[in-house]
């Protein structure tokens, strides 16, 4: 068995698969492993990415998860590390970004890293440092109205540099689109320069593929890279690995269809609007009745949806069910004002992920995850330990196939999608593109 080239760490499950998914492209063998294998069972692959559910932990939490995956990685052999964060830099002024960063840079003895979300391909780029999502600012798109991380600053020279401890004095610079526009050497030269001004730390502009490309080549010989997945494109080059147009092959897949949406994003909530306006069946969950103090109460919605399902499945095998608290920011802020935000969103992690466990039981095959912090709830109920990465249904959202031992002995069919990727239509499209 080769030794690992990378080793990638993820704050959340769909920007695992979303990196996991960019590196099948670009080449590399690929596994994704939900939390920190053990020793014993090191995957034969170019590159394994660790998801992590450590985006919006407490602090210290995610610095240990990630120094711990980190460890993991390099006594694999990985002689780079890839920390995967969201491309919308998902963070609090608190973190998690920053301290993670900085946690890793001690334990690598690392210098200087770059750091960008860019992700052109969905929308995302950095120009003069600050963070696109379409034609607006961060801070001016539906991010700032996120359940957990609201994003109000676009400047994320700032956003990064509020982060770091100031006991330990490093500071951000910028590489901006003049450097990176004018190839490797320019960066390198520039990643030197602002490290003689004091900085360990840099954002990086990026706004095509190329530019990507040019930064992946550039950071050949950092130990420690921060983006989202848009830098994956280039990196696998730089060992020589070229694109495989052949995606890894899933097992056949069969079984009922279902999706479990606890993604509050503007995407997520066209999509669900677009499913229920297909026809499709679908079951809203009413975040205040798990407010009941007790387990019963969520036993008691779950109990439903799984009588409900049955019903839906019975009338039509291939129909896909569709359970979801995906709302808009308005019912969002009415919830979080009842319950507060970080009980709110675990209470409601709590239910789907019980609820996709019944449905897998009830011989759910084909399941379909959004949001991030909903798709770790699910998976880590699940006890999947791995994920079998496959064909993309849209840009950064592949299929995968996992063991579960709820799924029984062929597994299933799982998709983690993140909250704002996916064409308006793809919940339904993506059974097609299985089948
Ligand atoms: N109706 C709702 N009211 C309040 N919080 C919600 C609601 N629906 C989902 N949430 C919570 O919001 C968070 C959404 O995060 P995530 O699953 O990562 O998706 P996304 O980032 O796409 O919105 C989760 O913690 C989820 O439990
Ligand atoms: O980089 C991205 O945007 C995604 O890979 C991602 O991390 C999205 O997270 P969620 O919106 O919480 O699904």
């Amino acid at each position: 068995m080769s030794s690992l080239l990378l080793g990638c760490i993820a704050d959340d499950f769909t920007g695992a698969t979303d990196l996991a998914n960019t590196l099948a492209r670009a080449g590399m063998r690929v596994v994704q492993t939900i939390g920190v294998p053990d020793d014993t069972s090191r995957p034969d692959a170019d590159a394994v990415v660790v998801a992590l559910k450590s985006r919006t932990a407490a602090v210290s939490d995610a610095v240990a998860q990630s120094v711990d995956a980190c460890r993991w990685l390099r006594r694999h052999g990985a002689g780079q590390i890839y920390f995967k964060v969201c491309s919308t830099f998902d963070s609090t002024p608190q973190g998690n970004i920053g301290p993670v960063l900085e946690a890793l840079m001690d334990e690598l003895a690392c210098a200087f890293c770059i750091v960008t979300p860019a992700f052109p391909e969905t929308g995302r780029t950095v120009y003069q440092g600050h963070l696109f999502v379409g034609d607006s600012l961060l801070n001016d798109s539906s991010m700032r109205d996120h359940p957990l991380t609201p994003m109000t600053d676009a400047n994320l020279v700032r956003v990064l540099e509020r982060q770091l401890s100031a006991g330990k004095g490093r500071r951000v610079g910028l590489i901006n689109l003049r450097h990176v526009a004018a190839g490797a050497g320019q960066i390198r030269e520039r990643m030197a320069e602002l490290q003689s001004q004091g900085c360990s730390l840099a954002i990086a502009d990026a706004v095509t593929n190329d530019d990507l490309t040019r930064l992946g080549a550039a950071a050949a010989d950092l130990p420690l890279i921060c983006a989202a997945s848009g830098l994956a494109i280039g990196l696998p080059r730089n060992w020589g690995i070229t694109p495989s147009a052949t995606a890894a092959l899933l097992p056949p897949a069969d079984g009922r269809r279902a999706i479990v949406s606890g993604s509050c994003s503007t995407a997520t909530n066209a999509q669900v609007a677009h499913f229920i306006h297909s026809g499709g069946a679908a079951w809203p969950l009413d975040p205040l009745r798990l407010d009941a103090g007790s387990g019963d109460a969520l036993a008691a919605q779950a109990d439903e949806v799984a009588a409900w399902a049955e019903r839906h499945w019975r009338a039509g095998p291939h129909r896909a069910v569709l359970v979801y608290s995906t709302a808009r920011a308005d019912d969002v802020q009415a919830v979080q004002s009842r319950l507060g935000a970080q009980r709110a969103g675990g209470l409601i992690e709590q239910a789907l992920a019980r609820i996709a466990c019944r449905l897998v039981a009830q011989g759910a095959r084909q399941l379909i995850l959004a949001g991030g912090e909903t798709s770790g709830a699910c998976i880590g109920a699940l006890n999947v330990t791995r994920l079998q990465i496959g064909r993309q249904i849209d840009p950064g959202v592949p299929w995968c196939h996992a063991h579960s031992p709820v799924a029984g002995e062929k597994g299933m069919h799982v998709a983690l999608k993140s909250g704002n990727f996916g064409a308006t239509d793809f919940f339904s499209r993506a059974f097609t593109t299985l089948a």
